[in-house]
């Protein structure tokens, strides 16, 4: 099914706004049907939707703590930075070039306090256990409310494969990308995520979805108490492909360098799950 695309002026530039459906968070914990249906609808559709999480505020106020940390953190020098550097693992740690940084944080790390935080995170601690814990029990929410949509009679379900005690590589990722004062300079990084479920956080333009009914790209419009979710391969393939894994990448409507923060949390399979239907 194709869906058409508002359009949106960005210093004089007109753009397509991707046509992400909204589902409400305190629908979906009311257990209410009509969006769960609309949920599935999304996840089905373009694997892209927003999360309006604008009742859960002390959690937004973690989101955005999260994002003075991140700047904080990325103000550092090259040289404290590289001290999180970890060499050959794909999921813990800095990582960065000239203009771009990430910083990512594994919920089982922070659960075992074996990893110690970055010292100059420390102090924010409390705040990242609390986004993590949180962020991951909306995503069982989002988890469950999809299982019940795509086996009704319960012969299986997503949770199968998230047990919330068993080892897995969901994390905290935060980002520095801002954006470059040329846009030719934008390095193209089309990708999907690998995981089950993405929640992002960021408040500038910058997100672009390939709509899979036309295959032309589209921007995704930041939207303050919203998470824009993402479904991953893992959910792509437990579900046989009922649902889409769409794929994406970062770039910019326009040339101009502007600070761009992103705090996001991956929501990964228990390790070893294999990428086939349940
Ligand atoms: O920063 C963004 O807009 C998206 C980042 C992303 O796609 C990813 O980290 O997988
Ligand atoms: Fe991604």
């Amino acid at each position: 099914m194709s869906i058409p695309c508002r359009k949106a002026i960005v210093n004089n530039t007109e753009i397509n706004v991707a046509p992400l459906e909204t589902v409400s968070l305190r629908l979906l914990l009311q257990k209410d049907e009509g969006e769960r249906i609309k949920l599935y609808s999304a996840a089905r559709s373009l694997g892209f939707f927003y999360l309006d999480v604008s009742d859960s505020k002390p959690y937004l106020a973690d989101v955005e703590r999260l994002y003075s940390v991140t700047e904080q953190y990325f103000a550092q020098s090259e040289e404290n930075l590289l001290k999180d550097f970890r060499m050959d693992d794909e999921f813990r740690g800095y990582k960065g070039g000239n203009n771009w940084g990430s910083l990512e944080i594994l919920r089982d790390d922070v659960i075992s306090s074996e990893v110690p935080l970055p010292d100059i995170i420390e102090s924010d601690s409390a705040t990242v256990q609390r986004f993590i814990s949180a962020s991951h029990e909306v995503s069982h929410v989002i988890l469950g409310e999809l299982s019940k949509s795509l086996w009704p009679d319960s012969e299986h379900h997503l949770e199968e494969k998230h047990h919330p005690k068993k080892r897995n590589n969901s994390s905290l990722k935060v980002y520095r990308g801002p954006t470059l004062e040329n846009l030719a300079d934008v390095r193209d990084n089309t990708h999907t995520d690998g995981g089950s479920l993405t929640l992002l956080y960021t408040d500038k333009w910058g997100t672009q979805v390939e709509l899979p009914w036309n295959k032309e790209w589209a921007w995704v419009e930041a939207k303050p108490g919203h998470a824009i979710v993402t479904v991953g391969d893992t959910l792509q393939a437990l579900t046989g492909g009922l649902l889409y894994s769409c794929r994406h990448r970062v770039s910019q409507p326009v040339g101009g360098f502007e600070e761009r923060w992103a705090v996001t949390y991956f929501f990964r399979p228990e390790n070893d799950t294999s990428l086939v239907p349940l």
